[in-house]
């Protein structure tokens, strides 16, 4: 079948999945060369710990009235912004995210900095299938691009969409989702979407903290 001969939304979709090929592309490559800067990588590890400060005060001294609880990171991949040197210095209860199987939201496993790891899909690492599950109040979330309006791009797969769609239909408290990037990464206008893409809440850039949505 030629392309005019594809329904309206067939055509729809297999543009929108063309255009997010490209976004990926493009931004594979300018987070790969911000993330040769040694110095985006030490303001990124601060600005996220200042951002876990304010918005994750599960541990004294820290600011009051945000969601408590155990926040999710992920142990960096290709060029990723790592956010386990800021996860660290902040000193609560963490998680890593664990990919149960294709098309199925991630599952998150208490973790810590000395705990070991098992190799897991996709070239990641994770907890041992004994560290217990749990359920993050934040989340860090890794991301390839991520335009003006808080919406992101990952790998491809869904894996973090089913994930907050998942956590904000439970019935639980709704947990923060807060992208990690380099500003680099920002995609120039709008980026292409799919029918189950959801915004972040925030992002933490080298260059600060942005809100996306307001925050009860
Ligand atoms: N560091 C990190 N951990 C993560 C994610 C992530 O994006 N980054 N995930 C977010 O979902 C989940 C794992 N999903 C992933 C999906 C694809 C690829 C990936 O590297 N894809 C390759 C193609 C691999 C292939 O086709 O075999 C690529 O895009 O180059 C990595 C993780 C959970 N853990
Ligand atoms: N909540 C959902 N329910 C069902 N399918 C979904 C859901 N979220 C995403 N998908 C499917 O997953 C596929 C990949 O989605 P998308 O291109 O948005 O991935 P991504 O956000 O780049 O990847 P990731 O979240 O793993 O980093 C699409 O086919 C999409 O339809």
């Amino acid at each position: 079948m030629s392309a005019p001969d594809l329904p309206a939304a067939a055509a729809r979709a297999a543009e929108a999945d063309a255009a997010k090929a490209e976004a990926r592309r493009s931004a594979r490559a300018r987070r790969a060369e911000a993330a040769r800067d040694p110095h985006a990588a030490r303001a990124l590890r601060a600005e996220l710990l200042a951002a876990l400060r304010t918005l994750a005060p599960t541990v004294p001294g820290a600011a009051s009235g945000a969601a408590s609880g155990p926040v999710a990171g992920y142990l960096a991949i290709h060029s990723e912004a790592d956010p386990v040197p800021a996860l660290t210095d902040w000193g609560g209860p963490l998680c890593l995210p664990v990919v149960p199987g294709p098309a199925r939201p991630l599952v998150f496993r208490r973790w810590h900095p000395d705990d070991p790891l098992v190799p897991g899909a996709f070239g990641t690492r994770e907890p041992a299938p004994e560290a217990p599950e749990i359920r993050p109040a934040l989340l860090v979330v890794p991301l390839l691009a991520f335009d003006a309006a808080g919406y992101r791009l990952g790998y491809g797969g869904g894996f973090y969409d089913r994930t907050l769609a998942q956590l904000r239909a439970d019935g639980g408290a709704r947990p923060l989702a807060v992208g990690l990037a380099y500003a680099a990464q920002e995609h120039p206008g709008v980026l292409p979407l799919g029918p189950h893409d959801l915004p972040l809440d925030l992002i933490v850039t080298e260059q600060g903290l942005r809100r996306f949505s307001p925050i009860s």
